[in-house]
């Protein structure tokens, strides 16, 4: 970007980049809402073609290698891309405008490569027998979902999956600082939307080693990424999230423990 399109947000050049960034923003935006509908039918063994317990079998040691990797890069990809430092380093590359928006396309990339690269492991751990007690997990998996949703809302759902940047950029607006908001769900629990995750990925009606597999390695992975978050978000805001995190269970709303 030249001097003068940096000066003068109104030049014709500098419109197109900033319509590409938006376009950009969108294309990461749907990956991302497919990337999460897909999830829940991954999860849930619904409608997607390639489910949890589903696919060809290998044996167990190399599913077992194969499925931790995938999750292992995940991981990485989630945690390191999260951090101020690497977004320091990689806004030199791309424009700010569309760094959550390479975010979430990276996030959305790796688990849709999760999903079609999952081994499973179809040896079942538990399967609820009784149809009403099954319908009743099954319900509090899909609760856990709405819980998700609703909470990402609660804080800035187009902030959270980069909208909110390219559409401010469009217009040649500046970004407002963060904001702490604490409405609903966070007045309970300060981490909603994975507490979310946890119902949605342990409520299930049958239980198979590759599900437990995945559900255990990702609330692993929940309570390391809580460690890191809440760091940052102490950098952020100070005293008034200690405060918060004094008062607050972070997931459980009935086991207060920072
Ligand atoms: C994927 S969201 C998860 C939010 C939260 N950990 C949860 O489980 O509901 C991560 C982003 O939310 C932001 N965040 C977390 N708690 C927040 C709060 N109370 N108010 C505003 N932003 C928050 C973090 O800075 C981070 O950018």
């Amino acid at each position: 970007m030249t001097e003068a399109q940096v000066i003068n947000p109104a030049m014709p050049g500098n419109r197109v980049l900033r319509f590409t960034a938006f376009l950009f923003g969108g294309v990461a935006y749907l990956t991302f809402l497919f990337t999460i509908l897909y999830a829940i039918g991954f999860v849930s063994g619904l409608v997607v073609p390639k489910a949890i317990d589903t696919g060809a079998n290998s044996g167990i040691f190399e599913a077992i290698i194969v499925n931790l990797a995938l999750m292992s890069l995940f991981a990485v990809q989630h945690s390191v891309m999260a951090r101020k430092s690497f977004k320091h380093w990689w806004t030199q590359f791309i424009p700010k405008s569309v760094e959550r928006s390479t975010y979430v396309l990276c996030a959305s990339l790796t688990l849709l490569l999760l999903f079609w690269q999952w081994s499973p492991m179809p040896a079942v751990i538990w399967s609820i027998q009784e149809p009403e007690m099954a319908m009743v997990i099954a319900t509090l998996s899909f609760v856990g979902w709405v819980i998700v949703f609703t909470s990402t809302f609660l804080i800035n759902h187009f902030e959270l999956f980069g909208l909110h940047q390219v559409a401010n950029n469009l217009v040649a607006r500046e970004m407002p600082p963060p904001v702490f908001r604490t409405p609903f769900f966070y007045r309970f629990v300060r981490h909603p939307i994975y507490l979310g995750f946890i119902i949605a990925f342990w409520a299930a009606p049958t239980m198979s080693a590759g599900h437990l597999l995945f559900a255990a390695v990702t609330t692993a992975y929940i309570f390391v990424g809580i460690m890191l978050e809440e760091r940052d978000l102490v950098g952020m805001f100070g005293d008034e999230y200690r405060r918060y995190r004094e008062r607050v269970s972070m997931l459980f709303p009935w086991y207060k423990r920072s």
